[in-house]
Formats: structure tokens, C-alpha cells, sequence
């Protein structure tokens, strides 16, 4: 691996985070480490509780730990003022959370587009980039259909493509078919897989089913806040 691959992942290095409990506090992350290089995915599984959520929100920018060291696409967070966050959040972090949350009155290319138009970017080639991804997630003749006309798994492939709308280099994923049966789900894990590969992001996703886990390039274990041994 070169050193322009390492900088163009994700890299969390020795982060703790506690959270108030009562007069003490609850360690949920116990100096992580981890490093998903670009164009690669990595599965985050564990028990309930252990800390994956914790470690997607740290990775998004969304929490700041108590110690370590967040780099995204070769970009030190620490330190950052919020605006900075903010707009790094904007223009090279993904997050596609487990429930799509899609706008009831919006078509599926107005989804995407929304996400440009909420950016105060120029709007006129949002309408053909979500096109674009609307093809990339298998899903280019459903560019005019509202959210109540849509299956979940197809729900979930848009929540998928909005995330790519702002070309993240960054791509951190939360239980994306929990919702789904067996089929469907691998289905999705093999279209993140080929994103992934495609558009070089550097994918975190947290995932319950290990049955899935063949589709993915490296497995982070969490067990109460601590990483065990990175596997496959
Ligand atoms: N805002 C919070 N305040 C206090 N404690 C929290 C908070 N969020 C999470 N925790 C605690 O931190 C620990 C890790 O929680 P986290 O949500 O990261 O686990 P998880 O592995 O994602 O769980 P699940 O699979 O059930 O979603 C748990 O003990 C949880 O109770």
C-alpha cells in the first residue's frame, strides 16, 4: 500500500470515547484503531451495545472522542472548527443510515438532486448526475416514481446513491438490510461491494448478519469497545 492509498482512507487511531453515566462514565470506545484504505470495505460487527454505532458516528465527524485521532481522505480532523466539519461532512463523507428517511412527495431523482440543492451548489447537472447513480444502484427506470411506489430493497438502493450525490470519499454504512430478507440483503451488500470498488470510497458498513460478511474485504469485531484483532 503506498502512502497516497493510506491518507485517501479512513484512519481512526487510538480513539476513546466515554458518555456520562451517572457519576462515573461509560467507556464505549477503548483506544481503536482502524484503517479502511480507498476503494475498500470493511464490515463492522459485534454485539448489542459493544460500540458500532459509537465508532460510525466518531468516524462521521458526528462525535468527537475524548482521545485519538480522526483522518478522513488525508484530512487531520482534529482541531477543526465546526464549520470545517461540517463542510468536510458535505464534501467527503457518505452516511447511509438504516432507515432511508426518503420525502414522501419527492420522486427518486429528486431524492438525490435534494442533496445538491441543500449543498447551495449549482443544481444543473444534479438532475443528470442522479440520473447517473439512479443507473449505478440498477435503478434508471424508476427515476420518476415516488417513495410509496417503491419496494424496500429499492428504498434502500436510492438511500445508497444519495449518499454517493457529493462523491465522498468516505462511505460509512448502518445496518443497510436489516430490513430486508436474505436475498435482498446480499443483493445490497454486493451492490456496496461494487461501489466501493467503482468509486474507490473507503466503506465502513455495520452489519448483525455475518452470513453476508463474504462480500466484504476486511471484518472489524467490536466487544465492548475494543477492536479484536482485524479478520476476515
Ligand atoms: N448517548 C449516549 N449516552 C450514554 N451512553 C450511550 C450513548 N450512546 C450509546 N451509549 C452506550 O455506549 C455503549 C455503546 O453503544 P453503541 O450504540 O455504540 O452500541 P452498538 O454496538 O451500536 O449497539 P446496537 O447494535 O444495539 O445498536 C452502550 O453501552 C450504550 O448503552
Amino acid at each position: 500500500m503506498t502512502a497516497t492509498t493510506t491518507a485517501a482512507g479512513l484512519h481512526l487511531a487510538d480513539i476513546t470515547l466515554t458518555y456520562p453515566d451517572g457519576i462515573s462514565r461509560l467507556t464505549a470506545l477503548d483506544h481503536v484503531n482502524l484503517s479502511v484504505p480507498a476503494g475498500t470495505i470493511t464490515a463492522v460487527v459485534g454485539p448489542s451495545g459493544s460500540g458500532k454505532s459509537s465508532l460510525l458516528a466518531v468516524a462521521a465527524t458526528l462525535v468527537t472522542p475524548d482521545a485519538g485521532r480522526v483522518s478522513i481522505a488525508g484530512t487531520e480532523t482534529t482541531g477543526l472548527s465546526r464549520n470545517e466539519l461540517t463542510a468536510l461532512r458535505r464534501t467527503a463523507i457518505g452516511i447511509v443510515f438504516q432507515q432511508p428517511n426518503l420525502l414522501p412527495s419527492l420522486t427518486a431523482a429528486e431524492q438525490l438532486q435534494l442533496m445538491v440543492h441543500l449543498d447551495g451548489r449549482n443544481p444543473k447537472q444534479a438532475r443528470s448526475r442522479a440520473l447517473d447513480l439512479l443507473d449505478a444502484v440498477g435503478l434508471a427506470d424508476q427515476a420518476d416514481r415516488r417513495s410509496h411506489q417503491l419496494s424496500g430493497g429499492q428504498r434502500q438502493r436510492i438511500n445508497i446513491a444519495r449518499a454517493l450525490m457529493n462523491d465522498p470519499a468516505i462511505l460509512l454504512i448502518d445496518e443497510p438490510t436489516s430490513a430486508l430478507d436474505h436475498e435482498r440483503g446480499a443483493a445490497i451488500l454486493e451492490l456496496i461491494a461494487t461501489l466501493t470498488h467503482q468509486r474507490a470510497t473507503a466503506t465502513v458498513l455495520v452489519t448483525h448478519d455475518r452470513s453476508l460478511l463474504t462480500t466484504v474485504d476486511a471484518v472489524a469485531e467490536v466487544h465492548d469497545g475494543r477492536l479484536l484483532p482485524a479478520g476476515k
